[in-house]
Order: C-alpha cells, then structure tokens, then sequence
C-alpha cells in the first residue's frame, strides 16, 4: 500500500535529514515512526504526502508513484492529522469536519450524514458541538475534530504526526483508548509518527525505530524488545523494558503458561488479543474469563504473573 525505496532528503550542506529509508507499509496495517527530535519522522511523512519532495528514491502509494499523481489528488487518497489539529478557527466544528467532501462536492445531505456519524463515533455529541468554534472546545475535544476531518472522505490512508502530543498525559491516555477502539481506523492503513516509547508500543502493529535519519530497526513491538538490532535500539527502550514488555504482549502468547482452571458464572469480559497490561488492570477488581481458539481459561493476578515469569524465562 505504502513503499518508500532509497529515499533521501537533505535540507543543507549537513548530514541528510533522511538518509536512505526504505519500508513497506501493508494494508490496514499501523506503522509507527518512532525516534528522539529531529531523526526524520515528520521530513518522511510530508514526502508521503507531497508536502516535500525527496531529493532521490521513489514512494509508491497504492502501487503509484506518487511523482506522477497531482498533489490534490493524492492527498485526496490520504487524510492528515496534526499535533496541533490545524482547525480552522473561522469554521465551525461541522465545517471543519465537512471541509474535504465539500472540496470533493458531495451533496448536502450525504455530507451532513458524515459528519454525524464521525461525531457520534468519536463522542461529540452533534446536538452541542456541531456549531461550536474550535476554540470552545477542550484540547482532547480538538484533537477528535481533528480526526473527524481526516477521517471524513473515507481515505484509504492515513498520515498522522503526533496526533496527541499537545495533550496533558491523562486525556493522552484516554484518547488514545478510543483511538485504538475506534472501527473507522481499524482497516485502514496508517503511518503515525511519535517520540512516545509508550505510544508507540501501544498502537503499533510494527514500530520504525529511526535515529539520524536511518532506521535503526523495522519490526513488531515484541520483535524490538526480544532481539533489539544493535545498541542504539537496546538503549532507546531499556527505561521502561518492563512495561513496554507487558504492553507488547498479548494473552494468547501467554496462553500456554496460563493455568486451566475454570467454573462457571464468568463472563468472557477480555479477548485473547488484548494486553497483558490491559489484563492486569482488568483483573485487579476480579478474576476474568478468556476464550482462544476453543479453550476458555480464568485469568487471576496470580495466574496471569507467573505466567509472564513464565513466558521471560
Ligand atoms: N524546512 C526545513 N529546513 C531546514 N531543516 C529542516 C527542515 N525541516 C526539517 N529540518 C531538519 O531535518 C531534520 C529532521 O527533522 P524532522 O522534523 O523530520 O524530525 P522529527 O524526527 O520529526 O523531529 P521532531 O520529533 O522534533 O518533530 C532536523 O535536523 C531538522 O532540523
């Protein structure tokens, strides 16, 4: 869906802002482009775009080089989310959403209809904000205008740079639950960038680790904490080794490690894709039924830490 081949960019007589960076991004899937300030996380995501063109190499977007599309139509094919929402303050929360089907001319009704939905899905109720400014609403309320609108022409693509950095760490948090939540994202295929070790690891189905323009390592969450590619990576993720850990983890790949106990009156309240530490906030209240492949397993504090002693060993 998304292939960058030997691409270079340089903004000076200096080293390259991106130094030969080659991926493959599939489709539906979420890659983030992770890395301290300035390794080239937004420079690749503007050349995806057309916002810069690379000095060499080629990117390929729906299997077309993206040198030979206009840049209207191809931005048409990708929605853009910023840190800072890039609202518009003359608009109201409904025209910012409707923005690109009106480019697009849609008609009147399906617009309106579109812009419903998305506030309904992303909790804005559209009966107290649809005619609100921008800037009456709360920064994580933004931030989901801000979604709505890339979101709105359905593209099949979607180029998101720190979608919530400007947020305090708790409404970080809980919008990037919904985020994960949310059905309009889950098929489509997503470049997110972040400086957010955590972040990253929660949202990432392959994570692009980058320093000083070149990817340091190019795999899952799991892949990077288990078989780091050099020290660079090792270093980058040893603060929070531990939590990233229970972040990466599913429970089915604990599943083997998992005692089979089980009686009746649980409810299935977890699915064997979550975290484990999604599990482990789940189960401090009370013990918890999973089901994977045929099997249902009760999951308890005390289960589920040897099993991830287990599983490390
Ligand atoms: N328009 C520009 N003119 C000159 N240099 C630039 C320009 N844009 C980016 N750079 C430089 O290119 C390098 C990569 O910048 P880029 O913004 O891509 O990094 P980043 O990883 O997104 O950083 P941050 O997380 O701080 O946004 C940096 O050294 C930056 O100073």
């Amino acid at each position: 869906m998304i292939k960058l081949d030997h691409v270079f960019k340089n903004f000076g007589p200096q080293k390259n802002a991106v130094n030969d960076l080659s991926l493959e991004v599939a489709d539906g899937e979420t890659l983030v482009l992770l890395g301290t300030s300035g390794c080239g996380k937004t420079t690749t995501l503007r050349m995806i775009n057309r916002l810069l063109e690379p000095d060499s190499g080629h990117i390929y977007v729906n299997g077309k080089e993206i040198r030979q599309l206009a840049p209207e139509t191809l931005r048409r094919t990708i929605g853009y989310v910023l840190q800072n929402t890039g609202l518009f303050p003359h608009y109201t929360v409904s025209e910012n959403i409707a923005i690109v089907p009106s480019l697009l001319q849609w008609d009147k009704a399906t617009i309106q209809q579109r812009v419903i939905t998305l506030m309904d899905k992303l909790r804005l109720s559209p009966a107290e904000y649809a005619n609100a400014w921008p800037q009456q609403l709360s920064g994580g309320q933004q931030q989901r205008v801000g979604l709505a609108r890339a979101l709105a022409a359905d593209p099949p693509v979607m180029l998101m740079d720190e979608p919530f950095g400007a947020l305090d760490p708790l409404t970080r948090i809980s919008v990037r639950r919904e985020f994960k939540a949310l059905d309009e994202l889950s098929n489509r295929t997503i470049i997110l960038v972040t400086h957010d070790v955590e972040e990253a690891f929660e949202l990432g189905s392959r994570i692009c680790l980058m320093n000083e323009g070149t990817i340091q390592q190019l795999g899952t969450p799991l892949e990077l904490l288990r078989r780091p590619a050099n020290e660079f990576v090792a270093a980058f993720l040893a603060p929070q080794r531990l939590q990233l850990e229970l972040k990466a983890l599913k429970i089915k790949d604990l599943w083997a490690w998992l005692p089979h106990q089980h009686s009746p009156g649980y409810t299935t309240t977890l699915s064997a894709d979550q975290t484990c530490w999604e599990a482990m906030e789940a189960v401090i209240s009370q013990p918890i039924l999973v089901q994977y492949a045929q099997e249902q397993k009760i999951l308890d504090s005390s289960g589920l830490m040897q099993a991830i002693a287990a599983w490390k060993n």
